[in-house]
């Protein structure tokens, strides 16, 4: 067994899987390193999920490795692999999920509520984030008052309040409107590069990798040309905002 190397938070190795037989992922390995912030590019249906959520433990890849902080995940049971997300890890899904009988406030707050935050610093901490994500007049209404957008933002304020280790963002910007995107995501850069939170960020927009330190392709499910450096200038100019 190869051991992964010490500078990387997280560590993959010659990955395979595939979906009902049809391959999403052929021996890709990547490594990423602490607090940066790592694009992950590629067209439709390249695996740019498939990789996330195999580096995230949510599904285990039918081959290869996955290390974090040097502890294999490939090889853990599925309770300590929910643990390990519940407690290390945040993900940013395409569409929000939010809980429908909870308002915005009580959705954001419910990872830290789930690690035994005491309530009101919980909701504190919520409402903190809401606000730098721009939704802090919508803290009580619940989600079916809320237009897409706004959910999207109360899902990434519902991530980033646990202050998680990585976090996982899959085309965290899809559903907003243009002019939404930008900000949204250099709040989202932003407020990673400040609380030293390494980002793994899926998208198929090249305006969307600039803001990340790095860039892999997949194509077909495979690793094409090297790892980019993308110098995430637009990233580290967002560093200025207050988040
Ligand atoms: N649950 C599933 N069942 C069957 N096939 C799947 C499933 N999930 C993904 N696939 C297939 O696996 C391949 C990789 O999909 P994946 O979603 O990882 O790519 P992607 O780059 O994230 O695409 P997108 O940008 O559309 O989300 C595709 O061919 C896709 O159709």
């Amino acid at each position: 067994m190869v051991t992964p190397p010490d500078n990387d938070v997280l560590w993959a190795r010659a990955l395979h899987h595939s979906h009902n037989g049809s391959p999403a992922l052929a021996n890709v390995s990547v490594g990423v390193r602490e607090g940066e912030i790592l694009a992950v590019t590629g067209p439709r249906g390249s695996g740019k999920t498939t990789l996330l959520r195999c580096l995230a433990g949510q599904i285990l890849p039918e081959s290869g490795e996955v290390w974090f902080n040097s502890v294999p995940v490939h090889t853990m049971g599925p309770m300590d692999r929910e643990r390990l997300r519940r407690d290390r890890f945040g993900w940013i899904d395409t569409e929000p999920h939010l809980v429908p009988e909870l308002t915005a406030w009580e959705n954001a707050a419910l990872p830290l509520l789930l690690r035994g935050t005491p309530h009101r610093v919980a909701k504190a901490v919520a409402q903190e984030w809401l606000e730098r994500l721009d939704v802090a007049d919508c803290t009580r209404k619940r989600p079916a008052a809320l237009l897409q957008a706004q959910r999207q933002r109360v899902s990434i304020a519902r991530a980033l309040a646990c202050e998680p280790f990585v976090l996982f963002a899959d085309e965290p910007s899809a559903i907003l409107h243009r002019s939404d995107r930008a900000q949204v995501l250099r709040t989202l850069t932003a407020a990673a590069r400040t609380h030293g939170i390494t980002v793994v960020l899926a998208t198929h927009d090249v305006e969307v990798a600039g803001l990340a330190d790095r860039t892999i392709a997949l194509l077909d499910g495979r690793r094409v040309g090297g790892g980019v450096v993308t110098g995430g200038t637009e990233g580290r100019a967002a560093c200025s905002l207050s988040v």
